[in-house]
């Protein structure tokens, strides 16, 4: 059980020791870049697109309390000295409804963990549930993984977790644990050092100042989208979803670059549209406004936004429109 290829833990293990121990990786060879693709993979809802966002530097993936809130495979790059981080988000492995969506969503997961070069499994610290070992059941043997242990910042024993770090390590040979909070800005500076070893040496597959590889319409879906869950608390479907109609680009004298962006806020049942709608059309003026501020920021453009609302009833039901609707 405890061989010498197992990482370091038992009911002696310090937890400070055990952080100190993961300090940087020596830098490589000044003249060998490095590359890789990182998988972030987790049960819904453990902080992988905080992870995400804050290993990127800027907002790529929308996050909210909502389980299940990343639908795609988001890729965020981060070029620091010679290495370049190739990270793919995945949505939360969702066991409990077998739709088309939550089918497709699980097809997500899997391709992203086969092939990469290392894999970030996020759990929060101190637990463990049948929702991870799902997760957990899909790592592929031969690819290295590390043990994210967040939200560390909510666990006030700390020593509760050494015992709890030898169970892990007994159900999976992680290559480290890394006991950390997404929030903390040296932990993700840390975990960069860590992660960078894991990385062959080859030449970067992304330009230096490239963030992802998402176009700005997908951006801009995503924008809307994070506003509309956080503008409607937990009383809408995580089925809710928008579809953008139209993205137009014009130069214009005043402004320089504008554009111009339709979106329909798709929605199971008419009592869900009202719900979106709001008061007097309060709440979705609401969504938009801050959707198009935000937008404007992150394109660096003028930005009018057109928000509709429509019922589809069943579309996550329905494998032909969740296709549709751009989810493979
Ligand atoms: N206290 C604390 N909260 C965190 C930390 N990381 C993430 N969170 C919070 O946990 C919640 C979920 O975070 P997300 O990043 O959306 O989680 P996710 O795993 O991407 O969720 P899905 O998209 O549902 O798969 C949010 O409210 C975050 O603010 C952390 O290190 N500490």
């Amino acid at each position: 059980m405890n061989d010498a290829s197992k990482p370091v833990a038992g009911n002696d293990l310090d937890l400070e020791a055990m952080l100190a121990a993961a300090k940087p990786a020596v830098a490589p060879a000044v003249d060998g870049q490095r590359c890789g693709v990182i998988a972030i993979v987790g049960k819904p809802n453990v902080g992988k697109s905080t992870l995400l966002n804050a290993l990127v530097g800027q907002k790529i993936s929308i996050t909210s309390r909502k389980a299940q809130t990343t639908r795609h495979r988001i890729t965020g790059i981060r070029t620091l000295h010679q290495t370049q981080y190739v990270f793919v988000d995945t949505p939360g492995f969702q066991t409990r409804h077998s739709t088309a969506l939550n089918k497709s969503l699980n097809k997500t997961v899997m391709g992203a963990i086969g092939d990469v070069d290392l894999v970030l499994f996020v759990v929060e610290a101190g637990n463990f549930t049948l929702a991870d070992a799902k997760v957990l059941s899909l790592l592929k043997p031969g690819i290295p993984a590390l043990l994210v242990a967040n939200k560390l910042d909510t666990v006030n024993r700390r020593a509760e977790l050494a015992p709890w770090l030898k169970s892990m390590q007994e159900r999976h040979p992680f290559n480290e644990f890394v006991p950390m909070s997404a929030k903390n800005k040296g932990d993700i500076e840390r975990l960069f050092g860590i992660c960078e070893k894991y990385l062959p040496e080859q030449a970067w597959f992304y330009a230096e100042d490239e963030l992802t590889d998402r176009s700005e319409k997908f951006l801009a879906s995503e924008t809307v989208r994070e506003k509309l869950f956080r503008f409607t608390g937990d009383e809408l479907p995580y089925t809710s979803t928008v579809v953008i109609d139209k993205f137009d680009e014009e130069k214009s004298k005043n402004h320089g670059r504008m554009v111009r962006i339709s979106a329909t806020i798709v929605v199971e049942r008419d009592g869900h549209k009202a719900m979106v709608i709001g008061d007097k059309g309060e709440r979705l003026k609401r969504i938009g406004t801050e959707a198009r501020q935000e937008l404007e920021k992150l394109m660096d453009a003028k930005v009018f936004l057109e928000l509709w609302v429509k019922v589809r009833s069943g579309w996550a039901d329905d494998e032909a429109r969740v296709r549709s609707f751009g989810y493979e």
